[in-house]
């Protein structure tokens, strides 16, 4: 019997216990944990902590329970389908810790509780530096980069540490992230940012399925959405008359067919007609007319139910055939392979017919067939009429979870795929993939990650532990030796593993959240204003929650509960050459803090007049640079590229003179991040914002150090196995992203399987790999 091990131990800790020395046992039991995150790994990171015996545990989840989680995240029964899924899960695993004897902790005698938390993790008055601070260590079990860059915020301001993991299909990775040990954070490598799309190639000329889909989801904003202004396909007067004005340019003709499809207020046929069906949902939502009273009013109810029917043909008329017509009579295609064919008037014609029933309410229906062009229009009549009999309104927002909208969008992307000569046609199952960018998610690979997290965490314990003893000088520098990033490969390594350990990579030292790196920016300080600089780059980019903007040592801009917000808002309409204090010009540093986050960086402008994209060159094939217009400006942004050599008026200060020295090793910065397609940033950075991070597709790198010693560490007996490991590991896992991201490419054209499928992700080809968001999904 171990040191451990008494003969009360409950047979289910007995495992434990017979591994694990005393001490580290007690440390376990007595430990505080935070879980973020209850939905694939989490599930089973709670089962895992509860069968270890962990007895202290907090969950935050702002999610509910979906029926699509039922068939991985195994806490969860049908009948739970609505329930808050930390409260649900954290109930289910408090079932699973075995009851303790007295023996097996003399520290603490309170009872276990695992405390459940439904709210959002990004909420500052909730969850905060403090909250952080009375936990032993953080799990993240997340899905989106946004939430985990805040954990990896407050963990760093906290100096807890934090066991960050994801997933994406048989692809996993699990790495610690702590202050005090001096290695690499979770924002230290550039995380793959939305795929985006020139708006040119998404409103005129798609070529893919994607593009389709993508058009479908912005036509579901345009018709349904809070916001009609916030969808791609919106125009407003001023674009619609440097349409005209642009097809005047072109010839004739194209002003005389603009001129006919545009009415007296600048709206296209496309906007009459959605405003159109719009108007009559308001009208039924708004209907105040008791359910009882319906039969009196039959006649009346068929009328306006011809009157729906007849305004969603007007509107899928407008959409596939006057808009497609106005854009061939614009000669917009006189050098595209096929010219768009129009939808046939027969069939729009049929779709408003009561008798047509549409795909998805026949019987023998299955989400895998494909849709007819007159199939399509049928289901869209539908949506249309759903929404507009529902007394309930659709979500603001395109959800590829909620059943109309996937209808909705499935049908509008398959119709324009029709239109554009565009193939595969996508069945709804097919184009949900696409909607969401799913990698189906695998239970094993979260299973799998789950239990290297807890090995983590087995090893933070036993630091803090040793540290208490006076064993070791710091917990950090005992974090650094024991811990491991460890990747879940596809296929077996050389020696025949599937789990790769490497020690913890150093901090990049181009990291603004965890080196105080100067970001260098670039955008056209004459053109943007300081509302779009909040929200396109501090807020979305750089991820400030409440955000304090200097200039000149000036703050210019503030937020905060106690802050009056008219007192800046003058500031956020002005374009940043016109703020105060000398206004922001290039070569100007702006200062930016965050108390929530306890972090402060400073923005080092460039400013830049025109921007260029590449796109396909239809024509002579191969890519060519098109000049970004007026619409894009808040896209045209560059983070990360070279700062001004010498800041003008900033040249004496401090602050140049840091941006001045990091400017010679800029060029393979980490946080390039550009707002716009096809930059080198998006192939480099693979499927970051599913359960996974960017580093699970270099994984292949690491290959021929495999060394799973440190799955065993925690008894002590390898840690000079691993330290040997280190050395070996460690000139891989500094080699700059670029070049890592090269060799990646290489080998892939070797034909490692596993390493093809992830590059199939990133191609073209694998429609899914192109959409914006990568979430992992059930299988
Ligand atoms: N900001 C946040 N605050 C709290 N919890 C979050 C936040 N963002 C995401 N989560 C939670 O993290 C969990 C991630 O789990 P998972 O990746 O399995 O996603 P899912 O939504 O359960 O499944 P899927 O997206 O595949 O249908 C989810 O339960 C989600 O609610
Ligand atoms: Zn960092």
């Amino acid at each position: 019997m171990s040191t451990s091990e008494s003969s009360s131990t409950p047979p289910i800790l007995r495992g434990i216990h017979a591994a694990l020395p005393a001490p580290l046992l007690s440390q376990i039991l007595s430990s505080r944990i935070l879980l973020v995150g209850s939905g694939g790994i989490g599930c089973e990171l709670l089962k895992n902590l509860a069968l270890s015996g962990f007895r202290h545990v907090q969950v935050i989840d702002l999610d509910t329970i979906d029926v699509s989680n039922l068939n991985r995240q195994f806490l969860f029964r049908s009948r739970h389908v609505g329930m808050a899924k930390c409260k649900v899960a954290s109930e289910a695993a408090m079932q699973m810790i075995p009851p303790l004897h007295n023996a097996d902790n003399d520290d603490d005698d309170t009872p276990p509780a695992y405390v459940p938390h439904h709210g959002n993790i990004l909420d500052n008055n909730q969850f905060h530096v403090p909250y952080i601070q009375t936990f032993s260590l953080v799990l993240n079990a997340l899905d989106n980069i946004t939430a985990r860059r805040r954990v990896n915020r407050l963990c760093l301001a906290s100096g807890i540490p934090l066991i960050e993991a994801g997933t994406a299909g048989y692809l996993g990775q699990v790495t610690v992230i702590d202050k005090n040990a001096g290695v690499e954070c979770y924002e230290c490598q550039a995380k793959s940012t939305q795929k985006v799309y020139p708006i040119c190639t998404i409103r005129s000329t798609p070529s893919m399925p994607v593009h389709c889909v993508v058009w479908a989801k912005e036509l579901y904003k345009l018709c349904f959405g809070g916001k009609v202004e916030e969808s791609m396909l919106f125009e407003d007067e001023e674009s619609l008359r440097a349409e005209k004005d642009g097809a005047a340019d072109e010839n004739d003709l194209a002003e005389k067919s603009s001129a006919d499809t545009t009415d007296g207020a600048g709206k296209t046929d496309t906007e009459k007609s959605t405003d159109a069906s719009n108007k009559s949902v308001d009208s039924t939502t708004n209907n105040n007319e008791p359910p009882g009273e319906k039969s009196t009013h039959q006649s009346k109810d068929d009328n306006f139910e011809s009157t729906l029917r007849l305004a969603a043909q007007q509107a899928l008329t407008a959409l596939f055939v006057t808009e497609i017509n106005k854009q061939i009579g614009m000669n917009r295609y006189k050098n595209a392979e096929k010219v768009p064919l129009p939808l046939s008037l027969e069939d729009l014609e049929k779709c408003t017919a009561t008798e047509v029933i549409p795909p998805t309410q026949r019987k023998d229906y299955q989400p895998t067939q494909i849709w007819s062009p007159a199939e399509c229009l049928v289901e869209m009549v539908s949506c249309f009429l759903q929404v507009s009999n529902s007394s309930t309104p659709p979500l603001p927002e395109f959800d590829k979870d909620d059943e109309m909208a996937m209808r909705f969008v499935t049908a509008a992307s398959n119709l324009r795929s029709y239109v554009f000569h565009i193939e595969p046609i996508q069945s709804l199952y097919s184009a949900k993939g696409i909607a969401g960018n799913i990698i189906p998610a695998i239970a094993t690979t979260n299973a799998i990650v789950a239990g290297l997290q807890v090995l983590q965490a087995f090893h933070i314990l036993k630091c803090q532990w040793m540290y208490k003893n006076g064993e070791i000088e710091d917990v950090g520098g005992g974090i650094k030796k024991l811990c491991r990033y460890t990747y879940c490969l596809r296929e077996k390594t050389r020696r025949g593993y599937i789990l790769q350990p490497t020690t913890l990579p150093l901090p990049n030292p181009n990291c603004f959240v965890c080196r105080n790196a100067v970001i260098s920016l670039s955008l056209n300080t004459k053109e943007w204003t300081l509302q779009m600089l909040l929200t396109r780059v501090i807020k979305k980019e750089l991820g400030f929650s409440q955000p304090t903007i200097l200039v000149g040592g000036d703050i210019v801009y503030e937020e905060g509960d106690d802050i009056d917000p008219s007192e800046y808002a003058s500031n956020l309409s002005k374009k940043l050459i016109g703020l105060p204090s000398g206004g922001v010009g290039h070569g100007t540093v702006i200062g930016v803090e965050d108390f929530t986050q306890d972090l402060e960086v400073e923005i080092c402008v460039s400013h830049k007049d025109e921007w260029f994209i590449a796109v396909e060159d239809e024509v002579a094939g191969g890519k060519k640079d098109i000049k970004l217009d007026d619409r894009e400006e808040s896209e045209k942004f560059e983070i990360g590229g070279k700062k001004p050599s010498v800041p003008p008026s900033a040249a004496t200060t401090d602050e140049a003179q840091t941006t001045k020295d990091s400017t010679a090793d800029d060029d393979d910065s980490s946080v390039e991040v550009m707002g716009m397609e096809s930059t080198a940033n998006n192939a480099q950075k693979p499927s970051a914002e599913n359960n996974g991070s960017s580093k699970e597709a270099e994984a292949g790198n690491v290959e021929d150090d495999d060394d799973d010693s440190d799955i065993e560490i925690i008894e002590g007996g390898t840690t000079d196995a691993v330290a040997a490991t280190s050395n070996e590991n460690t000139s891989e896992s500094r080699m700059p992203l670029k070049k890592r991201r090269l060799d990646w490419d290489r080998e892939n054209q070797n034909g490692d399987d596993a390493k093809k499928a992830k590059i199939a992700e990133d191609t073209p080809a694998a429609n899914s790999a192109e959409i914006e968001i990568i979430e992992i999904d059930s299988d």
